[in-house]
């Protein structure tokens, strides 16, 4: 199959350059009969990081997964840095790419999971340097040596022996965290990250989340119940109800002052009615 590599839809500029990190144009995504997102235009800039927030159903594990194409958009466009994703307007139609085009564009993109979805079979190490030898084609020594850096800047450098399974869950994530890492993502989705895991060590798992938020310019797109983290981290935060965006706002406005009384519903229903303890550290 020929790879594309323009498309009609690039974004209006047609400067790749200055095109956003992530583009849905009139995304739809229904399975079988139930329609969870519907007409969904958003952006994110290259560097944002960008946390949806919505009650259980909104659709915002849908989106993470569309990104990460783990399912394909029924309707509209999604673009990566300018370039069609899954599917493209080509002829007046809109068709699905090629799969080695749309393997190009998964490269860039990570993605750590609520439930880790590390390889148990293998070892901590082999699930790091997996994607970075077969996908990106680097040679096992090279792929090694990064992530024995990464497992130390997760601080589980003696763990590159063990087995998932040895490890809690925290330390699984962190993993996890180095694994997706590992494959130098330009953007990285975080679904409910620490939402499996014992309330005593999802503070070790936002640490290192909010280190890479402030030591890099990855663009990230979080979904999260952790208001404090969302805040923290994020520099927009999408405010979704049955997959559409009901509101946006910077962190400071949205968690202080949010105007849609629906966001305003799930706030308190979320915080436990505690709006004011969410701070600014
Ligand atoms: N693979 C699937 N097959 C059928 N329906 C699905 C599938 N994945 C998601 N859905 C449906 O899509 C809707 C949105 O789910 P999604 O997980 O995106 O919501 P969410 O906002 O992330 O919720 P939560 O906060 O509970 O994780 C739900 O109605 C869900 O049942």
């Amino acid at each position: 199959m020929p790879t594309t590599t323009d498309s009609e839809t690039a974004p209006e500029s047609g400067a790749p350059a200055t095109a956003p990190a992530i583009r849905f144009q009139d995304v739809e995504k229904r399975f079988g009969d139930n329609v969870v997102l519907k007409d969904l235009n958003f952006e994110v800039s290259k560097g944002d990081r960008v946390t949806l927030i919505g009650p259980s159903g909104s659709g915002k594990t849908t989106i993470l997964r569309l990104v990460m194409t783990l399912e394909k958009a029924t309707g509209g466009y999604i673009h990566i840095n300018g370039e069609p994703l899954t599917h493209e307007l080509r002829g007046g139609k809109r068709v699905e790419r090629s799969e080695k085009a749309q393997k190009q564009i998964r490269k860039r993109i990570g993605m750590v999971f609520q439930q880790f979805n590390l390889f148990p079979n293998m070892t901590v190490l082999e699930n790091i340097i997996e994607a970075p030898v077969h996908v990106l084609g680097q040679s096992k020594e090279q792929a090694t040596r990064r992530a024995m850096e990464l497992l130390e800047s997760v601080g589980l450098p003696n763990k590159a022996k063990a087995h998932p399974l040895q490890l809690s869950g925290g330390q699984q994530q962190r993993v996890a965290i180095a694994r997706a890492l590992a494959m130098d993502p330009e953007i990285l989705l975080l679904d409910e990250v620490t939402s499996a895991l014992d309330p005593e060590i999802v503070g070790e798992v936002l640490a290192i989340l909010r280190r890479i938020a402030d030591t890099t310019d990855i663009t990230m797109l979080i979904v999260t119940h952790e208001m404090q983290f969302a805040r923290d981290v994020s520099n927009r935060v999408l405010m979704f109800d049955g997959g559409r965006i009901v509101e946006e706002a910077t962190p400071d406005v949205m968690f202080t002052e949010p105007k849609h009384e629906r966001t305003q519903a799930f706030l308190h229903a979320v915080l436990g009615g505690q709006e004011g303890q969410i701070g600014t550290h």
